[in-house]
């Protein structure tokens, strides 16, 4: 069933580095009416992650940085454990996580399987993330990483179920790399 949607006004609030927009809007409800909303939107455009993961060795790259969002959220100390991840800016998602995997983690992973996009935080933030799935070895190392600019990204090598332990007990608790291990999981690439 969908929903006839007028777009009646498109303010904006802020575009200092990301858009901030309030729209209001006409949605049919499910007799037909018409009711009116206000909401407000953010757009920081579309983003990939990947999980880069190593069957012989049992174990998975992710990285750590801070995250403010997070430290004025309740994150003591404000550092994140994530998957490899990047704004698409005017990449292709496949180009774009390419590219943040030399930058972020130093692997030149070659094919990057494609997994699934899903909306994140979708009562208010545009944001689709494109998921990504890639082996790596030693011999795809191509620098240290860390990131480019101010980023301080930490790059960490982390033994599948110590992995799988830091997401039972909450050292991991970002979104897209609990649903990229569970998906290693799932899928059987790694062992628990
Ligand atoms: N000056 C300035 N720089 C900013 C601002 N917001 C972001 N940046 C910079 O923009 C760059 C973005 O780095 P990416 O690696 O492309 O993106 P990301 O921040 O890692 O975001 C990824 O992960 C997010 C969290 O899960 C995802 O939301 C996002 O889609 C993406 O996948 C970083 O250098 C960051 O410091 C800002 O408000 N001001
Ligand atoms: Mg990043």
């Amino acid at each position: 069933m969908s929903f006839k949607i007028t777009i009646i006004k498109d303010k904006l609030l802020s575009e200092n580095w990301f858009v901030l927009r309030n729209y209001t809007y006409e949605i049919t409800d499910r007799r037909g009416e018409p009711i009116r909303h206000k909401r407000e939107v953010y757009d920081r455009g579309n983003g990939a992650t990947i999980l880069l993961y190593n069957r012989e060795k049992n174990s998975v790259v992710l990285t750590r940085q801070f995250r403010i969002a997070t430290y004025v959220n309740g994150n003591e100390g404000g550092m994140l454990i994530e998957a490899c991840a990047g704004l698409l800016d005017d990449d292709s998602p496949e180009d774009c996580i390419r590219k943040e995997a030399i930058e972020e983690t130093g692997y030149a992973v070659g094919e990057v399987e494609k997994l699934y996009a899903c909306y994140m935080s979708p009562g208010g933030v545009t944001e689709l993330i494109h998921f990504f799935a890639a082996e790596y070895h030693e011999s795809l190392r191509k620098n240290a990483g860390g990131g480019v600019d101010d980023e301080a990204i930490e790059v960490l090598e982390l033994r599948f179920p110590d992995a799988l332990a830091m997401v039972a007990d909450g050292r991991i608790c970002d979104g897209k790399t609990v649903m990229l291990l569970q998906h290693a999981l799932i899928a059987g690439w790694l062992t628990p």
